[in-house]
């Protein structure tokens, strides 16, 4: 049988040491195309922390049904907030909070490599791990786009990692940051985006704060998703100096027939549009990127299911994205978690000596 161990280059005894840091997200589909959703979806719903139904039953329901209806549907949305230079946003904010960050970290006198990474589609997350490899990173740390934990998509994000690390016969170290859900300077650039849009755009009646959604039994079965939510939430209203009465945290994106966690952010919006409300604010702080999920559910769909019911105004505040405060807040979070770790590039001398060793040992040591 062969072995499922890559081949590795021999490495001479004391090799310079390398640190990284791999940025994961979600992910999302090569092109708005029916075909690229459709394999994105796959992969995506084949995923036993996303979807928690035993295979035998869920599978008749994914390749009978969805993957068969939901591709096409979903490509008519993915198109309208396609970028025709950047394409999709998720991985165009992405790919620029990978560089920015190598920037602040640099500037902050760690010379680390930074690749952003994907759990389903592309850049894949154990092809950028086998790029940090071969660039010689010796300690990598495993950073989610998630400032919230969940099972769903921290976890998952973490089995890819478990599994890459399978196939190798020389593991790197690695370090994973599981949660900044609280974290003051990640509440902080929340803010400032929230304060910017108030002083150029005016305030509404409400903020709405409105999360991505997971199944309920989740909560019930252990999974702090709820909980780092509602406490992301709190902490944003402190900050902001908002009341009680002055904002609510919704959840979206619910997904089939089974109960999400509530309360669902477009019935409130419709709800609030009904009681009154005029006008509200939008944002999506579990969201680090702008994606098809705020884009086209919140600013387009929710926006018109509002101002359907009765509302007036409805301001959608974007993600952080490329906001400095927010890079600044992900390069101490990074900083933080690689404490203890050396951060220098080695020096043109130490990476000489390594390259002579390594002839002078050749493969036999
Ligand atoms: C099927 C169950 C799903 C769970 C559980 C889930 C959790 C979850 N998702 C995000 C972040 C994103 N999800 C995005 C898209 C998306 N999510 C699901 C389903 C679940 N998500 C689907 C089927 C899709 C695809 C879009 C569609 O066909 O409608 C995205 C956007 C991706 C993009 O390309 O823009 C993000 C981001 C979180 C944070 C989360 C749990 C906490
Ligand atoms: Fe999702
Ligand atoms: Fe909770």
């Amino acid at each position: 049988m062969p072995s499922r161990f890559v081949p590795e280059p021999t490495l001479p005894h004391g090799q310079a040491q390398r640190t990284a840091v791999l940025l994961c997200n979600l992910g999302t589909p090569d092109a708005p195309t029916a075909p690229a959703v459709r394999r994105y979806l796959a992969q995506f719903l084949s995923d036993d922390r996303v979807v928690e139904i035993p295979k035998l039953a869920w599978w008749p329901i994914l390749h009978g049904i969805i993957l068969r209806t939901r591709p096409a549907k979903s490509a008519t949305k993915y198109a309208t907030v396609w970028h025709a230079q950047n394409g999709s946003p998720l991985a165009h904010w992405t790919t620029l909070q990978a560089k920015l960050l190598r920037g602040w970290l640099g500037e902050a006198g760690h010379n680390v490599l930074v690749r952003p990474a994907m759990r389903y589609g592309n850049p894949s997350m154990a092809s950028q791990l086998d790029a940090l490899k071969a660039e010689g990173a010796t300690r990598i740390l495993i950073l989610p786009l998630y400032p919230q934990y969940s099972g769903t998509t921290t976890a998952s994000v973490f089995d890819a990692v478990y599994d890459w690390a399978r196939t190798q016969r020389h593991i790197p170290e690695l370090r994973f940051v599981n949660r900044y859900h609280d974290d003051a300077a990640y509440i902080d650039a929340l803010a400032q985006r929230i304060e910017a849009h108030w002083r150029s755009e005016g305030r509404g009646e409400h903020l709405v704060m409105s999360f991505h959604g997971v199944p309920e039994r989740t909560l019930h079965l252990g999974d702090p998703y709820h909980c780092e939510s509602q406490k992301t939430g709190r902490l944003l209203a402190q900050r902001l100096g908002l009341q009680a009465g002055q904002y609510t945290v919704t959840f979206q994106s619910r997904f089939g027939k089974a109960k999400w966690l509530e309360p669902y952010t477009e019935p409130t919006l419709i709800a609030m549009a009904q009681r009154g409300v005029k006008s509200v604010d939008v944002v999506c702080p579990g969201f680090t990127s702008d994606c098809l999920e705020t884009l086209e559910e919140i600013n387009q769909e929710a926006r018109e299911a509002f101002l359907h019911a009765g509302g007036q105004q409805f301001a959608y505040i974007p993600c952080l994205n490329d906001s400095p405060a927010w890079i600044t807040a992900l390069s101490q979070i990074a900083q933080q978690h690689l404490a203890g770790w050396p951060t220098q590039k080695p020096s043109e001398q130490a990476l000489q000596q390594t390259a002579e060793r390594a002839k002078a040992m050749g493969a036999s040591h």
